[in-house]
C-alpha cells in the first residue's frame, strides 16, 4: 500500500517538505497547486525534485468550479482544464482531483454534472490523464460522497472516478458504511483528515482544524475499513489542514502523521482481519499496568533538598545502584530513583535542564513487544552501554529525550531492584499505595505530538481535552490513560511564558514532568504522618474552604481537617476526590498527595485554578528555589 501527504500539511518551502516526507517514509505527495504556484522553478524541475527525493507525485490538486455551469462559463472550465493537464504531464502526475463547485453560476443537476465528466473524460483519456471527483462538505450543489459517485457512476468513463476524502464524509455525519456500495476500482484516491469535534461552519473547521488520523474525535478507522472492503487499493494520503502544524517542526508533523497512517492501517487491519491490507505486520499495543520507577537527575544541594522532601513523603532509602552513584528511594510499592551520574544520560539531563525526570519505567505485559511497534512507528530504542550485573532493560525515548524503559513480568527484568539496586525490602512509609498519574508540562503546540505519541505505542485513551484557568493565561490539560486506568498521564500544554506551566517550560528549558501524583488510601492519616516527618504542605487560603463549603454538603468536622492539612476537595457523580499539593522544588517541580474514590475518574480540574494561584504567591513571596 502507498502512503502519501498533501504538501499543505506540513511547514516549510517545498524542498524542506519534500526531505521531511522521504524522512518519515511515506512514497508519495500530493501537490497542492498552491505549493506549485509559489515555488520558482518550472513544473518539470518540480517534478523531478519529487523524484530526486524517491518520491512520486500521486496527485495534483484542486481543480476548483468545473461542473454544471452555463457558457460561457462551462467553456472556459475545459480550456482551464485543459492547461492543467499540460501542468501535469510536466509535473509528472496522471490524476487530478476536482473538488465539488461552489461557483455561484453552477447550476446543479446530477446528469449535467455527468455529462460534463463524460466529456472531461474524454479529454483526459486523450491525454492519459484521470479525473477524481470529490465533495466538499461546503459544495453548492454537490456536498455529500453519495451525490459525487452517483455523478461519477452516470459519467461513465474510465477516466473519471471518485476521490473520498474522510473530513468531508465524517465532518457532516454521513455514515461511512455508505463506502461500502462503491465499487473499489472507481475510487481513484483516499484522502484521510481527523478533526476535534468542535460546533462550527465546516469550511473553517476543515481549513484550520484538522489533524492526523487518530488525533482527532471522527471515526476514521470505521472510514478506512469501509474504503478496504470496498476493494480499493490505490494510496492513501493525508490531506491536514492545520495552523498549528503550518509553524510547527516540519520533520516532526511529517513524522506524526507517518506514525498515524501506520497505527490507523494497523488498527483496520485487527479491526477486520478478513481485510487485504498491504503493510509489514506490527505488534499490537501493549497494556501497561503502571508506573514501575521515576528517575530524577539530580546533584549537589538540589539532590539534598530532593531526598530531605522524599524523607518528609515518608519515602526512605532502600537500595544503592551497584556500579553507580544512582540510589533508590521506596514507600508502599512507590520506586523513585535518585541519579547523581555525572555521565551518561542522566548527566546530560541534569546538565541541560538541572533537577529533572529523566527516565520513567513502566509495567507492561511484554517489554520487547512495545520497542518493537515504537520501532514500527519511527520511535528509535534507546540504549547505553550496560555495566557489570547490569541487566538490558528495553527502553525508546520520550518526551524531549527523556526515557521510557520498560519492565515485564516473566523475562525477570522485575527482578531489577533485587540485581541492581540489592533492594531488600520495601519501607512502611507514611500510606502512599502507588503513583496516581504523571504530569508531563509541555508547549501547547506539542500536546497533538505526544497524545498520538502515547495512544499509537500504549493501550492507552484519550479523554476530552480540559481548559485549566490560569491567572496569567490558558493551559490546556488531555488526559491519556490505560483502560483500566492502573496509567495515567496528563500532558498540559502552555500557551504563554507567564502560565506557571510556561514558566516551568523556560526555567527547565523544555518539555518534562512537573508533578507526580502519590495515592492514599487515607489521606488524612497519610498528611498526619508525613507532618510529623516535616512535609511542609502548599498553604490553601480561608477563601477556598469558604467557598468549599458554600458549594458542597461537606461535614464541619471533615471541612475543618482538610482546612487544617490543606487538602482540596471535588466530587462527581461517582465519588470525591482529595488533594494536597507540596511545595514546589528545583526550578518548579512539585508532588501531590491525592485520595480518589474508585468512581471519581477526574483529576481535580475545577481546583487547578486556585493550587496555581496559592503556588505563584509561593514563588513571588520567596522567588524561584535556587539552582
Ligand atoms: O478547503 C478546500 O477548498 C479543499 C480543497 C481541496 C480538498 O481536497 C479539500 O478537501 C478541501
Ligand atoms: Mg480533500
Amino acid at each position: 500500500m502507498k502512503t502519501s501527504i498533501a504538501t499543505v500539511s506540513i511547514s516549510g518551502s517545498l524542498t524542506d517538505k519534500l526531505e521531511a516526507i522521504a524522512a518519515a517514509g511515506y512514497d508519495g505527495i500530493e501537490i497542492f497547486e498552491q505549493d506549485f504556484i509559489a515555488f520558482d522553478g518550472s513544473p518539470r524541475d518540480v517534478g523531478r525534485m519529487v523524484r530526486d527525493h524517491g518520491l512520486e507525485i500521486t496527485l495534483f490538486q484542486p481543480f476548483r468550479d468545473f461542473e454544471g455551469l452555463p457558457e460561457p462559463y462551462r467553456s472556459k472550465a475545459f480550456d482551464r482544464a485543459e492547461r492543467k493537464f499540460d501542468l501535469m504531464g510536466e509535473l509528472g502526475t496522471d490524476l487530478v482531483l476536482y473538488c465539488s463547485s461552489c461557483h455561484p453560476k453552477a447550476l446543479g443537476g446530477i446528469d449535467r454534472a455527468a455529462d460534463d465528466f463524460a466529456e472531461l473524460g474524454e479529454r483526459a483519456g486523450a491525454r492519459g490523464m484521470r479525473v477524481g471527483y470529490e465533495a466538499l462538505a461546503w459544495g453548492k450543489h454537490v456536498s455529500d460522497h453519495r451525490d459525487a459517485w452517483e455523478i461519477v457512476r452516470r459519467a461513465d468513463h474510465p477516466n473519471i472516478g471518485l476521490i473520498l476524502d474522510s473530513f468531508h464524509t465524517l465532518g457532516r455525519g454521513i455514515d461511512p458504511e455508505t463506502i461500502r456500495r462503491i465499487p473499489g476500482d472507481k475510487i481513484f484516491f483516499i484522502q484521510l483528515a481527523d478533526a476535534p469535534k468542535i460546533d462550527m461552519d465546516l469550511l473553517y473547521w476543515s481549513r484550520h482544524f484538522r489533524n492526523m488520523p487518530g488525533e482527532g474525535d471522527l471515526p476514521v478507522k470505521a472510514f478506512m475499513q469501509a474504503v478496504m472492503a470496498a476493494g480499493y487499493d490505490g494510496p492513501i494520503s493525508l490531506e491536514i489542514f492545520n495552523d498549528q502544524f503550518r509553524g510547527s517542526s516540519t520533520r516532526q508533523v511529517a513524522q506524526d502523521g507517518y506514525r498515524s497512517l501506520v497505527a490507523l492501517m494497523d488498527d483496520v487491519r485487527r479491526a477486520e482481519p478478513a481485510l487485504d491490507i498491504d503493510l509489514p505486520r506490527i505488534p499490537a499495543r501493549v497494556p501497561s499496568h503502571g508506573v514501575s520507577f521515576i528517575e530524577f537527575a539530580t546533584r549537589g544541594d538540589e539532590a539534598d533538598k530532593l531526598e530531605a522532601l522524599l524523607a518528609t513523603l515518608g519515602f526512605a532509602p532502600s537500595g544503592t545502584h551497584r556500579n553507580k552513584a544512582v540510589s533508590l528511594w521506596s514507600q508502599g510499592g512507590v520506586r523513585i530513583v535518585l541519579n547523581k551520574e555525572t555521565e551518561g544520560h542522566a548527566a546530560t539531563a541534569f546538565n541541560a535542564r538541572g533537577t529533572t525526570v529523566c527516565d520513567i519505567g513502566l509495567r507492561v505485559a511484554d517489554a520487547q513487544a512495545v520497542v518493537d511497534r515504537a520501532g514500527a512507528l519511527g520511535i528509535a530504542p534507546f540504549s547505553q552501554p550496560i555495566g557489570p550485573g547490569e541487566m538490558d532493560i528495553p527502553a525508546i525515548r520520550g518526551l524531549s529525550g527523556s526515557v521510557l524503559h520498560f519492565i515485564d513480568e516473566g523475562t525477570g527484568l522485575e527482578h531489577v531492584w533485587q540485581v541492581e539496586f540489592g533492594q531488600s525490602e520495601t519501607p512502611a512509609g507514611a500510606g502512599i499505595t502507588g503513583i496516581d498519574h504523571i504530569a508531563q508540562t509541555m508547549s501547547y503546540e506539542d500536546m497533538l505530538s505526544w497524545t498520538l505519541f502515547y495512544t499509537s505505542v500504549f493501550d492507552m485513551r484519550k479523554s476530552a481535552m480540559v481548559d485549566v484557568f490560569d491567572p496569567d493565561g490558558l493551559v490546556r490539560s488531555q488526559v491519556v490513560e490505560s483502560p483500566d486506568g492502573a496509567l495515567k498521564i496528563t500532558l498540559n500544554g502552555a500557551d504563554s511564558h507567564r502560565t506557571l506551566a510556561g514558566r516551568f517550560l523556560s526555567e527547565t528549558f523544555g518539555a518534562s514532568v512537573q508533578h507526580v501524583a502519590l495515592a492514599t488510601d487515607d489521606i488524612f492519616s497519610t498528611l498526619t504522618d508525613m507532618t510529623a516527618r516535616g512535609f511542609e504542605p502548599l498553604p490553601m487560603p480561608q477563601n477556598y474552604y469558604d467557598d468549599l463549603a458554600a458549594r458542597f454538603d461537606i461535614a464541619p468536622d471533615l471541612l475543618a481537617r482538610m482546612q487544617e492539612l490543606n487538602v482540596l476537595y471535588d466530587h462527581d457523580e461517582k465519588g470525591a476526590f482529595f488533594q494536597c499539593y507540596s511545595k514546589a522544588f528545583a526550578g518548579g517541580l512539585f508532588f501531590e498527595i491525592l485520595q480518589r474514590d474508585p468512581g471519581y475518574t477526574g483529576f481535580g480540574a475545577p481546583n487547578a485554578p486556585f493550587r496555581i494561584a496559592a503556588q505563584k504567591r509561593q514563588v513571588r513571596g520567596r522567588g524561584m528555589p535556587a539552582r
